[in-house]
C-alpha cells in the first residue's frame, strides 16, 4: 500500500505523466485489450460520502486518476486517514478523526476537479460549516453552481460568498426540504442526496438526475444506513436518519472511458476489447456506434469494439441528461464521424461551449461547422442565447498531421485518436489533463499498439 504521504505530495497534480506533450505517428490500427476500473464521476462522489460515517469505508476499483488525487488530498486535510493499495484499487477511507481545515490548505489542494462543491453537505452536518474554494474541471461553458447554493439554503444552511470561495454554516443543522430543480443537474442531484441523508426530517426532489453513477451513489448511500426512494418521473425522496456508517463497495465502471476507447477503435479502423465495460448503462450508445456502422459484441467480462470494415455511416445525436446520448461521449464520437460518408450532426443540449476541440479537427483536416441555431427537435436552453452548440460534420475526410494542444478532458482524447488516424507526426500538447479522467491512457494506447513518444 502507498503511504498518505504519497499522495497528499501528488495531490492536486496530474498523475502518470513525466511531460505534457505526446509525438503521434499516425495511421496504424488500435488492436488489443484495456481494462476499465471505476468511474470518476462515481467514485469521486462515493469518497465525499464516507465523510458521513461514523466507521471506516472500503471503495474497490478506485482508478488511479488525478481528480481521485484531489479529492483524496481534500479529504486527508479534513483529518480522513486515507490508504490504497494500487494494484487491485481497493480505497480505504476512515473519517473518524475529521476536523475543520485551514482555508490556505483546502484552497492550495482544490486542484482541477468539481468535487469539492459536495463537500458542503457532509462538513455541514459533522462540523456545522464548511469552505468551498473556486472549482476546477473541464471549461465547456459557464458551469454555474446556482442550484447547488439554492439546495443548500433550502436545506437552512447560511450561504456566503468570498472573493475565494464560499463560506457555509448551519448553526441549527439542516432539515429536509421539498426542492425542484430547474434542470435535473447531476452535481445539484448528488448535492441533495449528501446532504438529505442526514438532514433532520424528509427531502423531496422533483426533476432529478437519474445517470447510473448518481444511481450508484444511492446505492452506496443505502449500504451506509441512509432511506431513499427513486419514483418515476424524476422523483427522488429521502428519510433523514441520525447516524450512517462505513460502507463496502465495488465502484460502477467508467462508461465515459469505455465509449472514448470504443470510437478510437472506430476511428483508427482498429478492434478493443474493453474490459469491465457492461451493456445496460452503455445501452444509448451502442446504439448510435451500431448505426454509424461500429461493431460490438457483449460479453460477460467486457464490451469489444471494432471498425468491421467499409464506409461509416453519418449520424443525428442529441446529446441528453440519461437515459439520452451523454455529453461526455460526443468528442472522441465526432472524430469517427469525420470519416463517415456523408453529413451528421450533434447537438449539444447539456453544456453550451462544448465544441472547442473541434478547431484542432478542422485543422487536421476535417470539415465541422458550428452554428448558434439548435440543430434537431429537442428543447435546448441555447436555443436563443447566442451560443455555438450545433455541429454539421460533413465527411469522410482525410485526417493530416497537425500540432495541436488539449482543451479538456474529452477533447483531449478526441485529439489523441484523431493524431493517431491521422497520416504523419503529430505532435499533442496539454495531454496532462486527459488523466483527470482516463487511468494510465498512455501505457493504454501502448498496449493497443499505438506508435508515439513522450517528451522528456
Ligand atoms: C464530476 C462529474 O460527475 N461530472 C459530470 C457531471 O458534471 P456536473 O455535475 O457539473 O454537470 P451538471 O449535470 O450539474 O450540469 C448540467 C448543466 O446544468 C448546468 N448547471 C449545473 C449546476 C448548477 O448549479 N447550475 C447550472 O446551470 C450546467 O452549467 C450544465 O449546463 O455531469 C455532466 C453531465 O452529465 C457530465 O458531463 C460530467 O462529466
Ligand atoms: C466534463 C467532465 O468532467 P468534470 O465535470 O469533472 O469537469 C467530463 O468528465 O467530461
Amino acid at each position: 500500500m502507498s503511504t498518505t504521504s504519497d499522495f497528499a505530495l501528488r495531490a492536486g497534480q496530474y498523475v502518470g505523466l513525466a511531460a505534457d506533450r505526446i509525438t503521434f505517428r499516425g495511421g496504424q490500427p488500435l488492436n488489443g485489450h484495456v481494462e476499465v476500473r471505476g468511474a470518476k464521476n462515481l467514485v469521486t462522489k462515493a469518497m465525499v460520502a464516507a465523510l458521513l460515517g461514523e466507521s471506516p469505508s472500503l471503495l474497490r476499483q478506485v482508478p488511479d486518476i488525478s481528480d481521485v488525487n484531489v479529492v483524496r488530498g481534500l479529504l486527508e486535510i479534513h483529518g480522513v486517514k486515507i490508504e490504497r493499495d494500487n494494484e487491485s484499487g481497493d480505497l480505504h477511507l476512515d473519517p473518524s478523526n475529521v476536523e475543520r481545515a485551514h482555508m490556505a490548505e483546502i484552497n492550495a489542494h482544490a486542484g482541477s476537479s468539481r468535487i469539492p462543491i459536495l463537500f458542503c453537505g457532509p462538513l455541514l452536518h459533522r462540523l456545522g460549516e464548511a469552505f468551498i474554494p473556486d472549482l476546477g474541471g473541464c471549461r465547456i461553458g459557464d458551469r454555474p453552481i446556482d442550484f447547488h447554493l439554492e439546495v443548500l439554503r433550502n436545506f437552512g444552511a447560511d450561504v456566503q460568498k468570498l472573493p475565494d470561495g464560499i463560506r457555509m454554516h448551519a448553526p441549527r443543522g439542516l432539515v429536509g426540504a421539498k426542492i425542484t430543480l430547474p434542470y435535473p443537474s447531476v452535481g445539484a442531484t448528488e448535492q441533495v442526496l449528501l446532504t438529505a441523508v442526514r438532514a433532520n426530517g424528509r427531502t423531496e426532489l422533483r426533476n432529478a438526475a437519474i445517470e447510473p453513477e448518481i444511481m450508484d451513489l444511492i446505492n452506496i448511500l443505502q449500504k451506509m444506513g441512509a432511506i431513499i426512494s427513486v419514483d418515476a418521473d424524476r422523483v427522488i425522496r429521502i428519510e433523514g436518519v441520525d447516524r450512517l456508517v462505513g460502507f463496502r463497495h465495488r465502484s460502477l465502471f467508467d462508461r465515459n472511458e469505455a465509449a472514448s476507447w470504443a470510437s478510437a477503435a472506430l476511428v483508427t479502423k482498429g478492434d478493443i476489447f474493453v474490459g469491465g465495460a457492461s451493456q445496460p448503462e452503455m445501452l444509448t450508445f451502442l446504439n448510435v456506434f451500431r448505426k454509424a456502422g461500429g461493431a460490438f459484441d457483449i460479453h460477460d467480462d467486457g464490451i469489444r469494439f471494432w471498425h468491421p470494415g467499409g464506409e461509416l455511416s453519418p449520424v443525428v445525436i442529441e446529446t441528453d441528461v440519461h437515459p439520452g446520448f451523454m455529453t461526455d461521449w460526443q468528442q472522441p464520437l465526432v472524430v469517427a464521424l469525420t470519416q463517415a460518408e456523408g453529413v451528421s450532426i450533434v447537438h449539444e443540449t447539456v453544456y453550451e461551449q462544448r465544441f472547442g476541440f473541434t478547431d484542432a479537427l478542422n485543422q487536421m483536416g476535417a470539415n465541422i461547422q458550428l452554428h448558434r441555431e439548435c440543430l434537431g427537435g429537442q428543447y435546448c436552453r441555447f436555443g436563443q442565447r447566442n451560443f455555438l452548440h450545433s455541429a454539421v460534420i460533413s465527411g469522410p475526410t482525410k485526417l493530416h498531421a497537425a500540432d495541436i494542444e488539449v482543451p479538456d478532458l474529452r477533447g483531449g482524447f478526441s485529439h489523441l485518436i484523431a493524431a493517431l488516424a491521422a497520416d504523419g507526426e503529430s505532435v499533442v500538447s496539454n495531454v496532462g489533463i486527459i488523466s483527470r479522467g482516463y487511468e494510465n491512457f498512455i501505457s493504454k494506447l501502448q498496449q493497443l499498439g499505438a506508435d508515439f513518444t513522450v517528451e522528456d
